[in-house]
């Protein structure tokens, strides 16, 4: 099975953006995680120290022993891990990036979502409308960011 044989999850910042203020990331990560919550049995638990199942980080260009690296500006804006034990889960944002809340750059709250889809065992969609689609596109905050083959993709692996 592609997902976490748990519902309950933990998550840990382990470090934060200098564009955006610390609440700010706070907030942006855990609505992203909220998107999932909301439509699965799913619950979300953040811890500030020791190893989560969702271990979060800013970081650029190869870094620690991630097997995956970071492009500089653009491009690649951040990957994921599908569930697993170790590196399952965790999330990486490429720190050359220009992470916003509502400004100018790239959504972290919009970007956190669709990367939390790969941690929850989501691969990319090729519906033009779906979250998980391969390719960022900027949404209007207010629109909910979930479009019916990322529930039904979700909801078929959290019953
Ligand atoms: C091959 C992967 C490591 C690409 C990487 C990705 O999909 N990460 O999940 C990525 O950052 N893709 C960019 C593609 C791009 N530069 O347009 C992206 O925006 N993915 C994040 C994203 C955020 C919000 C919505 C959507 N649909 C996609
Ligand atoms: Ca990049
Ligand atoms: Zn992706």
């Amino acid at each position: 099975l592609p997902g976490w044989k748990k519902y309950n999850l933990t998550y840990r910042i382990v470090n934060y953006t200098p564009d955006m203020a610390r609440a700010d990331v706070d907030e942006a990560i855990q609505k992203g995680l909220e998107v999932w919550s909301k439509v699965t049995p799913l619950i979300f638990t953040k811890i500030s120290k020791g190893i989560a199942d969702i271990m979060i980080a800013f970081k650029t260009r190869v870094h620690g022993s991630c097997p995956r690296y970071f492009d500089g500006p653009l491009g690649v804006l951040g990957h994921a891990f599908p569930p697993g034990l170790g590196l399952g889960g965790d999330t990486h944002f490429d720190e050359d990036e220009n992470w916003t809340k509502d400004g100018v750059g790239f959504s972290l709250f919009l970007v956190a979502a669709h990367e939390f889809g790969h941690s929850l065992g989501l691969s990319h969609s090729s519906d033009q409308t779906a979250l998980m689609f391969p390719n960022y596109v900027s949404l209007d905050p207010s629109k909910y960011p979930l479009s019916q083959d990322d529930i039904n993709g979700i909801q078929s692996i959290y019953a």
